[in-house]
């Protein structure tokens, strides 16, 4: 349990290009999911649901990306290009954490979205207490609707994030955090 608090105390990102394999194994990567859907979801929705990248299937999203990029500037050149192609394909392995919140006669959405944040952070919190290290984006293409309905998101549906997942055992140094009498108060 300590281990688990020093972890949680310590966390923080590692920028994909950092992460190395080895690549999470099958069994790992059921664990990882099975951990992200055990988070709070009142009325039991499970609004959300993942979409796994690994192999060459971080490749071929990173080619359609870079296709949907390059339609919407031409003038983008090959180093650029480049960027695009490599999105997903950084980290050994990424998750998308899709956020399948809607309206819901008693639900308010806005707890379907939180729920998907909570996925989000599971996955991040399981995935270093495996021993990997993680970081937690969107960037412009998590939000570009031809992008996402390509990865296969419905309408409705939104990218709550990718998960990069992947092995960084290099100490980093640590951002500046909010000081608890700044966010804290008590009633
Ligand atoms: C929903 C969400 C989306 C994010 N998207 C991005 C992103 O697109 N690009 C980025 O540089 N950081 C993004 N971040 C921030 C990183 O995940 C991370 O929090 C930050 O780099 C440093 O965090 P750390 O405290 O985990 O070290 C996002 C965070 C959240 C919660």
């Amino acid at each position: 349990m300590n281990a688990m608090i020093e972890m949680l105390k310590a966390r923080r990102s590692a920028p994909p290009v950092t992460l190395q394999g080895p690549v999470p194994t099958t069994e790992q990567i059921a664990t990882l999911l099975a951990i992200a859907s055990r988070v709070p979801d009142h009325g039991k929705l499970a609004p959300w649901r993942f979409i796994v990248f690994e192999g060459e299937a971080r490749e071929r999203a990173g080619a359609m990306i870079a296709e949907v990029f390059r339609d919407a500037h031409p003038e983008a050149d090959e180093k650029r290009l480049e960027i695009e192609k490599n999105r997903l394909s950084l980290a050994p392995l990424v998750i998308g954490v899709v956020s399948r919140a809607a309206t819901h006669p008693k639900i308010p959405e806005w707890e379907q979205v939180l729920s998907a944040g909570a996925a989000c952070m599971n996955l991040v919190v399981a995935a270093n207490a495996m021993g990997f290290a993680t970081c937690w984006l969107t960037e412009w293409f998590g939000y570009d609707r031809d992008v996402l309905s390509r990865l296969g998101l419905r309408p409705g549906e939104k990218m709550a994030g990718f998960v990069h997942i992947g092995r960084n055992d290099a100490e980093r140094e640590d951002r500046i955090r909010p000081a608890l009498g700044d966010i804290v108060t008590r009633f």
